[in-house]
């Protein structure tokens, strides 16, 4: 169904508004979801000049083994350097001088603009999960997504079904933010993030979010000819919603050996409400025969949150692609950990009990790749999740799998809207 720009930025803007109403009968109620996009409109004028600087936009080249030192360096040119911006508002690379707001409606329409000739943007619905207890502020949203490194989608993932051009930076970047506005999360949880200086960190703080990078100490993008620097994970949160009380960048160790994964897990505290949590993010160790290790670096990270909520005195939210089945060690310390944490995506299935059948669908050349790795965990008592955003399903994702012309990463996103409980029972 066709929604012109204006329709649906309204639409998305007031995201608790018409669109989510509770259907009738029992178990999760689907929601009519606010961001239903339908093709794309064709770019007139102005938009049209946006869509052709952003190609043109330059890229920074660092050859393989380069130090992190030359890479930031190299980095922060291109915060300045683009001629292209006498052509596009936003998507080019920022003045550094410059950052005033951006309207998010406007933004959108640059992005649907240089994404005109690609497919519509998939539909996908929020299903109430609202248990009983009222809540008096509004939810928190939380969006945790590995967005897929641009230097390992096009150098090492060997996506064998998905097109060159479906991974163009210029027109990919353009689908992750598509995907991030229509959802509006006052919380962002980023994996595979290797342009946080040039495109996220300095997009995101226009539109209001504070952000937080930290990078893989040995990044397999920097072995990726024309790679971007490295990858890492990040974090936004909402300026105008939360004060940041402490932060924490913290490199996984796995039997005291320091490793290439990291984690950030920060403390904020509810503008609205003066309650204080704490949200972190990770990216595990990825693949097959590296289980033990996983399970070390996630005991290391509980230790660490364990700390940093003073022993579960703080409400956690932690958001990771573990690269883990729900099978593995790594995920029943996590389901068993004393800081009493659920997986909120498991409340989407009829008995609450079962993880969504995948988050990662892919096609490599070892073949056909369906997994379920990314998980927003929460403390089950003082947290209720209100409501969380569907996967999308076979048909949707189609025969090439992901990513694809309609989804830029390998990983769906996953959405949820928390509510503090009012009467936290002590035992958080
Ligand atoms: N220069 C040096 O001294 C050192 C360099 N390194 C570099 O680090 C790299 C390893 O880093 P590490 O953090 O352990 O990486 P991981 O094994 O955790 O994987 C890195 C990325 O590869 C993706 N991936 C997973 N499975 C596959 C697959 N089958 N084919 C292609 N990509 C896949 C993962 O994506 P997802 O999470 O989505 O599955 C992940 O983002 C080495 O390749 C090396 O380049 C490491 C140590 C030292
Ligand atoms: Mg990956």
């Amino acid at each position: 169904m066709y929604q012109s720009p204006r329709r649906l930025c309204s639409a998305l803007l007031h995201r608790d508004a018409p669109g989510l109403r509770r259907p009738p009968g029992p178990g999760p109620r689907r929601l009519t979801s606010p961001p239903a996009v339908g093709p794309r409109p064709a770019s007139p004028g102005l938009l049209a000049a946006a869509s052709g600087a952003a190609r043109s936009c330059s890229r920074t080249v660092c050859s393989m083994g380069n130090g992190t030192s030359r890479l930031y360096s190299a980095l922060a040119k291109t915060l300045n350097s683009s001629a292209a911006s006498q052509h596009a508002e936003y998507l080019v690379s920022p003045d550094p001088e410059h950052l005033e707001p951006i309207d998010p409606k406007e933004l959108l329409e640059e992005c649907r603009a240089v994404l005109h000739t690609r497919p519509p943007r998939y539909q996908r619905d929020f299903v109430d999960l609202r248990t009983d207890c009222p809540s008096s502020h509004p939810p928190v949203r939380v969006m945790q997504w590995n967005i897929l490194a641009q230097a390992l989608g096009e150098g090492k993932d060997n996506f064998v079904q998905c097109p060159v051009e479906a991974l163009k930076w210029e027109e990919r970047k353009c689908l992750i933010l598509e995907e991030i506005l229509a959802y509006q999360p006052d919380i962002l949880c980023l994996q595979e993030v290797d342009h946080y200086f040039d495109t996220f960190q300095p997009l995101l703080s226009r539109l209001g979010y504070q952000g937080t990078f930290f990078p893989k100490p040995w990044s397999p993008c920097l072995d990726v000819e024309h790679n971007n620097g490295p990858d890492g994970c990040a974090l936004f949160f909402l300026q105008n919603r939360f004060k940041l009380v402490h932060s924490a960048n913290i490199r996984l160790t796995a039997m005291t050996l320091k490793t290439n994964q990291v984690a950030i897990a920060q403390t904020l505290e509810c503008k609205e409400s003066g309650r204080q949590f704490c949200i972190a993010v990770t990216h595990l160790k990825a693949r097959t025969g590296w289980e033990q290790f996983r399970s070390a670096q996630g005991c290391d990270l509980l230790q660490n949150l364990q700390n940093i909520t003073q022993g579960a005195k703080l409400p956690l939210i932690v958001c990771g692609d573990f690269n883990a089945e729900p099978t593995e060690e790594v995920y029943k310390h996590f389901a068993s950990s004393s800081l009493n944490l659920n997986s909120a995506y498991k409340l989407l299935s009829a008995d609450g009990q079962s993880e969504p059948p995948y988050t990662t669908w892919k096609i490599r050349t070892s073949g056909e790749c369906r997994h379920t790795l990314d998980y927003i965990w929460y403390s089950k008592h003082a947290l209720s999740v209100r409501s969380a955003l569907d996967l999308l399903t076979e048909e949707q994702i189609g025969p090439n799998r992901l990513p694809s012309f309609n989804y830029p990463s390998d990983h769906l996103s996953l959405v949820c809207d928390f509510s503090f409980n009012e009467e936290p029972d002590g035992l958080l």
